[in-house]
């Protein structure tokens, strides 16, 4: 399986409509190259830009979902097109992930469960999502998450029991907390015995320099692939089957107790 994750840079000096345009031709050059194409949390507006939020929010099928189909019919490529701030028609936001198949279809949207900033910015300006989401491409079960959810492992526990065998990631991850992210993908790929194939964002979103430094890991924990710190799109090939294999040779999935309807000894 080919994949491209596409560490896109926020620039304050372009537009949303020109970074659309720019983003989609991106997605467009993978043609050929990639099976999958995944891009970054919130690209539109940038993961911090929370004054821009609610300006730039779109319905489900808004501009962005239009180029983004668009763009993954004419690539020919599953999309994760990284997610959107969504207003809902009954008012709330939204930060939903969008993702296509090759047809150009909507395959599945995900609201982002955990908000970041505590009290405050994203936690504050956007709704919670509620559900688990996994979609089926014909190599392997994706499983969709995004950015601080990547802090929750039981997130993913719970996208492995839905049958999920690579962890998407779409982030907008700050420079501040690098080695956090690196830990964490590398984490969730070995307590999950999965690929983790986490897209971050790069440039500076209001102020907040972006880490980028998106990465691949296989189901051993061992870093695949890892870009730089600057926009740059990062070309991947893994083999899905390693999941099974993994699974069938160190199988600690299966010594799970707790959350299990465990026989107790006393
Ligand atoms: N956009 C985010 O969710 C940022 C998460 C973050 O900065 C962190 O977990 O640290």
């Amino acid at each position: 399986m080919r994949a491209s994750l596409i560490q896109i840079a926020v620039n304050e000096d372009e537009s949303v409509d020109a970074r659309r345009e720019r983003v989609s031709s991106l997605v467009r050059d993978q043609a050929g190259s990639a099976d999958l194409v995944v891009l970054p949390e919130l690209w539109t507006t940038g993961a911090f830009a929370y004054e821009l939020f609610a300006a730039e929010a779109e319905p489900l099928e808004g501009p962005t979902f239009e180029a983004m189909a668009k763009a993954a019919r004419d690539a020919g490529v599953w999309l994760h097109a990284g997610s959107i701030p969504e207003r809902d028609p009954d008012g709330p936001l939204y930060n939903t992930a969008l993702v296509f198949s090759p047809e150009g279809e909507l395959a599945a949207t995900y609201r982002k469960i955990h908000r970041f900033g505590f009290d405050k910015g994203e936690a504050v300006l956007m709704s919670a999502g509620r559900e688990l989401v996994t979609v089926r491409l014909p190599e392997t079960v994706v499983g969709l998450s995004t950015c601080y959810d990547l802090r929750f492992p039981e997130l993913y526990r719970g996208l492995v029991d839905r049958g999920a065998e690579t962890l998407i990631v779409s982030a907008g991850w700050p420079e501040r907390r690098r080695s956090h992210w690196t830990l964490l993908a590398q984490a969730r790929a070995v307590e999950n015995q999965a690929y983790v194939v986490a897209c971050a964002g790069a440039g500076t979103h209001a102020g907040v320099p972006q880490a980028g430094h998106s990465i691949v890991v296989d189901p051993w924990g061992e870093v695949l692939a890892e870009a730089g710190a600057g926009e740059e799109v990062l070309r991947v090939s893994f083999d899905p089957g390693r999941v099974g294999v993994t699974r069938e040779q160190f199988p600690a999935l299966k010594d799970r107790l707790l959350g299990m309807d465990v026989p107790r000894r006393s």
